[in-house]
């Protein structure tokens, strides 16, 4: 189509050549008018000829080299994605132009601060500094299971608790002199004993990495505390209950349930398989710190749980199922009793809170099962036309009522 346009506007320019010279003949030559007219036509095709150069097919291979590079090297990166093989078929193959290595660029070293003012030695790190991005997409980008080794800590109260806990801090990164004041003699003493790296970064680089709406302007990566908790004395001694999840996916919900096991305090946390991650950002900032302050074992099969129990215990176990829903209670039989009457406990007692969509899963039922007449049922009467209470409150009101019962069988 293009070519007949072209053609067209030729043909048009050679009758307009012809009839000019008719006016010219006078005056010129012959021969001129032939000259003329072989120009045109030569015009014509240089302009044809020109034109097949441009149209001949180009490869797509080579169409995205010279206008996308990105696209090219992403190619590269994935090579088992399937290529455009349509375009491919009329493609020539066009030759690799071999373009000389580009040196990396040199980077100014990062200055040391020595704030005599704080007493403390810092990084000044430049916007988007890529020691940052590869130290925080580490922690970020690893799969859950490898994830054991080090979470994001945001937020001053929330880094002291870990602080305090005797959690590790790897990592600190701070925008502004004031938010690290505040902090400066857990800092002080955690650069000098556990040589945390500490970098000044521009605030845009904080919001940017911050799960929060407003940055709390303080960042920090810690090791992780191990399953089994931190050797750390706590005040109070921990009662035998083991709390185990089931199916909760809100982290926010998962960290209060941490929160309120860690405030009784219970013996155990135990997150099963499918629920979310309890050391994600927003699981940390709802378990306010409660994540370092008692054992936690993340993404256990129904199968594995048993593992879980104290085996001097194990026989003597109870197993409680939270249950809002009286028609599944009806349904697996069982013994039911409303919170307010857990008279019989256990030298071991298993609590299990369902998920907040679907409630208690059947695997938890088939688990208490397990261990016969030791396992029950507990509700909290309702008014009716309500079904059921947030999950952390729901816990929160067995878990002390229980607490109840255990203190008062040890007073006994
Ligand atoms: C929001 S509820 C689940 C609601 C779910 N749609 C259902 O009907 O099963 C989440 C969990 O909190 C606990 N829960 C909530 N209300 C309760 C109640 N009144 N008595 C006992 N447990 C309750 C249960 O473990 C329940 O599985």
């Amino acid at each position: 189509m293009f070519y007949n346009v072209v053609r067209r506007a030729i043909q048009t320019h050679i009758k307009n050549v012809n009839k000019f010279q008719i006016v010219r003949l006078s005056s010129s030559s012959p021969g001129g008018v032939k000259d003329d007219i072989k120009d045109a036509l030569d015009i014509e095709a240089n302009l044809f000829d020109n034109s097949m150069v441009q149209h001949q097919p180009v490869s797509t291979r080579e169409a995205l080299r010279k206008h996308k590079p990105t696209l090219i090297s992403k190619q590269k990166r994935e090579p088992n994605k399937k290529k455009d093989t349509a375009a491919d078929t009329t493609a020539t193959p066009a030759p690799v132009k071999k373009t000389a290595p580009v040196p990396p660029v040199k980077r100014a070293p990062t200055p040391l601060i020595k704030d005599s003012e704080l007493n403390l030695e810092f990084l000044r790190l430049t916007l988007q500094d890529p020691l940052m991005s590869t130290l925080l997409t580490e922690v970020r980008s690893r799969k859950r299971h490898d994830k054991n080794k080090q979470i994001i800590v945001e937020g001053r109260r929330l880094i002291q608790e870990a602080l305090q806990s005797g959690l590790k801090m790897l990592s600190l990164f701070f925008s502004q002199k004031d938010q690290l004041a505040l902090l400066r003699d857990q800092v002080a003493q955690a650069q000098q004993e556990q040589n945390t790296k500490i970098y000044k970064v521009p605030q845009h680089d904080l919001k940017t990495w911050s799960s929060l709406v407003t940055p709390p302007g303080l960042l920090a990566i810690f090791e992780r505390p191990p399953p089994q908790g931190l050797q750390q004395r706590q005040d109070t001694d921990p009662l035998p209950i083991t709390v185990v999840c089931d199916n909760i996916r809100e982290p926010n919900n998962l960290g209060s349930i941490i929160r309120t096991c860690a405030a009784v305090p219970c013996s155990q946390v135990v997150v099963t398989h499918g629920c979310c991650d309890p050391w994600e950002s927003k699981a940390l900032r709802g378990g306010c710190g409660g994540q370092f302050r008692l054992p936690i074992h993340d993404d256990v099969t129904w199968e594995q749980l048993p593992l879980h129990i104290p085996a001097e215990v194990a026989d003597t176990c109870h197993v409680f199922i939270a249950e809002n829903n009286p028609s599944k209670t009806a349904k697996r039989a069982g013994r039911t009793v409303d919170y307010a009457e857990l008279d019989q406990t256990g030298a071991h007692n298993v609590l299990i809170i369902g998920g907040e969509s679907h409630g208690v899963s059947d695997d938890a039922y088939s688990f208490m099962k397990l261990v016969g007449d030791r396992g029950k049922c507990v509700y909290i009467p309702l008014a009716a036309g309500i079904d059921s209470l947030n999950v952390a409150s729901a816990l929160t009101l067995i878990l002390f009522e229980l607490r109840k019962k255990l203190i008062n069988k040890t007073n006994d």
